[in-house]
C-alpha cells in the first residue's frame, strides 16, 4: 500500500509504502529526520534529529503528528478494542519481554549515534600497553603474583580432600605432610593474592593517569573549531568517568579474568584426569554457560555505549545549568532545567533496567547450570561408586573440582562482561587520543627580530566550519599601520569579534591572506606571536587565584610586584583591587568581581606583557565613564604618539572618537573608513550612529 501525504501539520509531503510495518524513518529535503510508529492503528510522526538539543525542545509545540491510516477509524476506537486484540497485546507484550524480544534491543529512539570506530578488545589492550609499556615491571609483578596465586588455590582441594581421607584411614604420616601442604599453600596463596591486587591496583592507577594525561594533552592542542563542535560536559566525561572505567581493563577486569582462567583450565584438567566422562559432561556445562555469557557481553557492551553518551549528556546539561545559576534563579526556569536533567536520567534508568533484567537472566542461567553439574556428579558420580569404579575421595575432589570450574566460569563471564563495559567506553577515549593536534602546534613558524605592527588583511573571506554557507567576512581588505588607533564599528554581528579572531588565528581565512609585517600570519610562530599581541575580549573570564597570578596569567617575561601594579594603575584597577580584603592577595573568579573590575584585570593583563599589538574587543564596555576615560590611557601610553598599534571595537561610539581611524562593517564587508570627523561629513552609517546614540543620550 503506498500513501501520500501533502504537508499534513507542516510536514513536507512524501511517499511510503509498507504502512504495516511497525516502525520506519525518512528524512525530508529539509534534513529533518522523523520516525514513524503505528499507535492504535494511527501514524505517529516524530522528528529524530534537530528534535531537542541537551533534552531541550528545539519545537515550539509538541510537533508530533498523528495520521490515520484509513485501516482504523477515529481516536473512540481504543475503547471499542475486542478481548482477541488485548489478549494479542498481552502476548505480543509477553514475547517482546522474552530473551531475543524487541523489549532487548535498544530501539531507535534510545540509540544515539556513536560515530567512533569499533575498538575490539586487541586494540584497546594495545592502546593500554602503549600506554603503560614505560612501567611494564609493574604488570610483570603483577601477572607473576597471579599466576603464583591462581596455581596455589587450586591446589588446595586436593590436598584438603587428601587430608580428610588420610585422617579417616589413620595414615598419621601422610596427613601431617597433607596438612604441612595446605598450611604453606594458604600462606602462599594469602600473600601472593595481596601482591596481585597491590601491584594491579598500581597498575590501575598508572594507567588512568597516562590516559588523562595524554587525552587531556591532546584536547588542548586542538583547533579552535573542535571546541565549536563539542561540549565541554562530553569532554569531561570522557577525561574523567570514561578514562577510570577504561584503566579498570587492566586494573581489574583482565587480573581476574586471567586468574579465573587459569584455575578454570587447571580444575578442568584435574577433572579429566580424574574421570574423563564425567569431565567432559561438565565441560558440556560449562561452554552452554560461556555462550550465554559471550550473548551478554555484547548486550553489555552496547548498553556501557549508551551510558556513557547518556551519562555524558546529563553531565552536560548539569554543567550548562550550574554555570548559567543567575539566568536559571532570574528566569525561574528551575523546573525546566530538572526536566532537561531527567530526560537524560530517564534514559540512563531505561538501560540500567534492561541490563538489569539481563543481568537476571544470566544469573538464573548460571545456578540453573550450576545446580545441574551437582546433580549430575552426584548422579553419575554415586553409580559409578556402587559400581566400584571410583572412590568417595576421587567423588569429593570431583565434586569440589567441578564447583570450581562453573566459579571460574561464571566470574570469567561476569568480568568478561565488565571488560567489555570497558572496552565500550574505551571508543570514544582512544577515538579523541587520536586526533591530530592543530597544525600551529606542528608547523615550526618563523620568528621576527622584531615586531612593529603592521597588520594587513588582503581579500580575506571567512566561514566558521559549524555554519560553512554563511559568509562571516567578504573580501576584506585593511592595512593598519605600525603605532596607530584603528576602531572596529558596526551593528551588532557584522563580523569585527571575527576580524580579530582571525588575527589571533583562531581560525583561519577561508581565502585571502593576513600579513603580520609583511610576514604571511600562517608562517609565523604563533606563540611567538601570540606573546606579543594583548587581547582582552568582550566578556573577560578570570581563573580562580589571586589577582596578581590572574593579572600575570601568560606572561612569559619576569614580572616584578612593581611591574603588575604599574599594569594595575594603567587599567585603572589598582585602587579597586588595594580595596580587597587581601588586595593582590585576594583570590577571586567569574562570580567574585563586578563585570567592569574583570574587564579591568584582564586590560591589566594584557598591558603587563607590554604588547606590540594591542585588541580590544568590548574591552570598556561595562566601565562607567569615568573609568572608561582614564582606561583609554592604555592607548596613548607614550605620551601623544602610541608605542603599540591598537586595534579596538567598541559600540559605545565615544570610545572611540579619538582613533586615528574608524573603520565602518556592515554584513562583512568593510563600507566606510576615515577618521570621526570624515566619517560624519560621509553621513552614512558611522554618522546614523552616531547620531542615534546621541539621540538616546
Ligand atoms: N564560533 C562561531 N561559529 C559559528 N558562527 C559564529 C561563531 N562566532 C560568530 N559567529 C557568527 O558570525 C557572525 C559575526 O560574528 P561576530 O562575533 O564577528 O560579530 P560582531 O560584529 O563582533 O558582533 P558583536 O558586535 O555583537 O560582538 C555572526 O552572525 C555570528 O553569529
Amino acid at each position: 500500500m503506498t500513501l501520500i501525504l501533502n504537508n499534513h501539520h507542516s510536514h513536507p509531503s512524501f511517499i511510503y509504502s509498507n504502512i504495516h510495518s511497525k516502525k520506519f524513518s525518512f528524512t525530508t529535503k529539509l534534513g529533518v529526520k522523523y520516525s514513524c510508529r503505528r499507535a492504535n492503528r494511527r501514524l505517529v510522526f516524530t522528528p529524530v534529529n534537530s528534535a531537542s538539543v541537551n533534552g531541550y525542545s528545539l519545537r515550539n509545540h509538541d510537533s508530533s503528528s498523528e495520521v490515520s491510516d484509513g485501516v482504523g477509524t477515529d481516536y473512540g476506537e481504543d475503547n471499542a478494542i475486542g478481548v482477541s486484540e488485548r489478549l494479542l497485546r498481552f502476548v505480543r507484550l509477553v514475547s517482546s519481554v522474552l530473551p531475543g524480544g524487541n523489549w532487548w534491543r535498544f530501539s531507535d529512539e534510545v540509540e544515539v549515534s556513536v560515530t567512533a570506530k569499533p575498538v575490539t578488545l586487541v586494540r584497546a589492550l594495545r592502546r593500554m600497553w602503549g600506554l603503560i609499556a614505560n612501567d611494564r615491571w609493574v604488570i610483570f609483578a603483577a601477572f607473576s603474583a597471579l599466576i603464583l596465586t591462581a596455581l596455589t588455590e587450586i591446589s588446595i582441594p586436593h590436598f584438603l580432600t587428601a587430608s580428610i581421607f588420610s585422617a579417616q584411614s589413620g595414615e598419621t604420616a601422610v596427613f601431617q605432610g597433607n596438612v604441612k601442604l595446605l598450611m604453606f599453600l594458604c600462606i602462599t596463596s594469602g600473600i601472593c593474592s595481596g601482591l596481585r591486587g597491590c601491584w594491579f591496583g598500581i597498575a590501575n592507577m598508572i594507567l588512568v593517569k597516562r590516559m588523562r594525561e595524554t587525552l587531556y594533552s591532546i584536547l588542548l592542542l586542538q583547533d579552535i573549531n573542535f571546541f565549536d563542535s563539542e561540549s565541554i560536559g562530553d569532554l569531561t566525561s570522557r577525561l574523567g568517568s570514561d578514562c577510570q572505567q577504561v584503566s579498570r581493563v587492566i586494573g581489574n577486569d583482565l587480573n581476574l579474568i586471567l586468574r579465573n582462567l587459569l584455575q578454570a583450565t587447571g580444575a578442568l584438567i584435574y577433572l579429566l584426569v580424574l574421570s574423563w566422562p564425567l569431565g567432559l559432561c561438565t565441560l558440556a556445562i560449562c561452554s552452554t554457560l560461556s555462550l550465554v555469557m559471550l550473548k551478554y557481553g555484547q548486550y553489555q557492551k552496547k548498553a556501557a555505549k549508551l551510558t556513557q553518551e547518556f551519562t555524558a549528556s546529563a553531565n552536560e546539561v548539569a554543567q550548562e545549568t550550574f554555570s548559567l545559576m543567575r539566568t536559571v534563579r532570574v528566569y525561574g526556569t528551575e523546573h525546566k532545567e530538572l526536566e532537561r536533567y531527567t530526560t537524560w536520567l530517564e534514559k540512563l534508568a531505561d538501560i540500567s533496567l534492561r541490563t538489569s533484567g539481563a543481568y537476571g537472566i544470566w544469573n538464573f542461567s548460571f545456578n540453573t547450570l550450576y545446580h545441574s553439574t551437582q546433580v549430575l556428579a552426584v548422579l553419575v558420580g554415586g553409580m559409578s561408586i556402587m559400581a566400584g569404579k571410583i572412590t568417595a575421595e576421587q567423588l569429593t575432589k570431583f565434586i569440589l573440582y567441578s564447583e570450581w570450574l562453573i566459579y571460574s566460569t561464571w566470574f570469567v563471564g561476569d568480568n568478561l562482561s565488565n571488560l567489555m563495559q570497558s572496552v565500550g567506553a574505551s571508543e570514544k577515549v582512544f577515538q579523541m587520543m587520536d586526533l591530530a593536534p592543530s597544525q600551529q602546534f606542528t608547523s615550526k613558524g618563523s620568528k621576527l627580530p622584531n615586531l612593529k605592527g603592521l597588520i594587513e588583511f588582503v581579500n580575506v573571506s571567512f566561514s566558521y566550519t559549524s555554519r560553512e554557507t554563511v559568509h562571516v567576512l567578504k573580501d576584506i581588505s585593511i592595512t593598519v599601520n605600525p603605532y596607530e588607533v584603528v576602531a572596529l564599528v558596526g551593528l551588532s554581528g557584522s563580523g569585527k569579534s571575527t576580524i580579530v579572531n582571525l588575527l589571533l588565528r583562531l581560525y583561519e581565512p577561508t581565502s585571502g591572506q593576513i600579513l603580520i609585517d609583511g610576514h604571511p600570519l600562517n608562517n609565523m610562530d604563533i606563540k611567538w606571536l601570540r606573546e606579543r599581541i594583548g587581547y582582552v575580549g568582550q566578556e573577560p573570564r578570570l581563573f580562580r587565584m589571586d589577582v596578581r597570578s590572574n593579572i600575570a596569567y601568560g606572561c612569559t617575561r619576569d614580572v616584578t610586584e612593581e611591574d603588575i601594579e604599574h599594569a594595575a594603575k594603567q587599567a585603572y584597577a589598582h585602587d579597586f583591587i588595594s580595596c580587597l580584603p587581601e588586595g593582590y592577595n585576594t583570590i577571586v573568579d567569574d562570580d567574585l568581581l563586578s563585570g567592569g573590575q574583570k574587564q579591568r584585570i584582564a586590560i591589566a593583563r594584557a598591558v603587563l606583557r607590554d604588547p606590540s599589538i594591542l585588541i580590544l574587543d568590548e574591552a570598556t564596555s561595562a566601565l562607567d565613564a569615568e573609568s572608561e576615560y582614564n582606561v583609554k590611557g592604555v592607548l596613548r601610553a607614550d605620551g601623544d604618539k602610541c608605542k603599540r598599534t591598537v586595534i579596538i571595537i567598541a559600540h559605545r561610539l565615544s570610545t572611540i572618537q579619538a582613533a586615528d581611524r574608524i573603520i565602518v562593517m556592515d554584513s562583512g564587508r568593510i563600507i566606510e573608513m576615515g577618521n570621526h570627523k570624515q566619517l560624519l561629513l560621509k553621513d552614512g552609517l558611522y554618522a546614523r550612529l552616531t547620531r542615534r546614540q546621541v539621540d538616546s543620550v
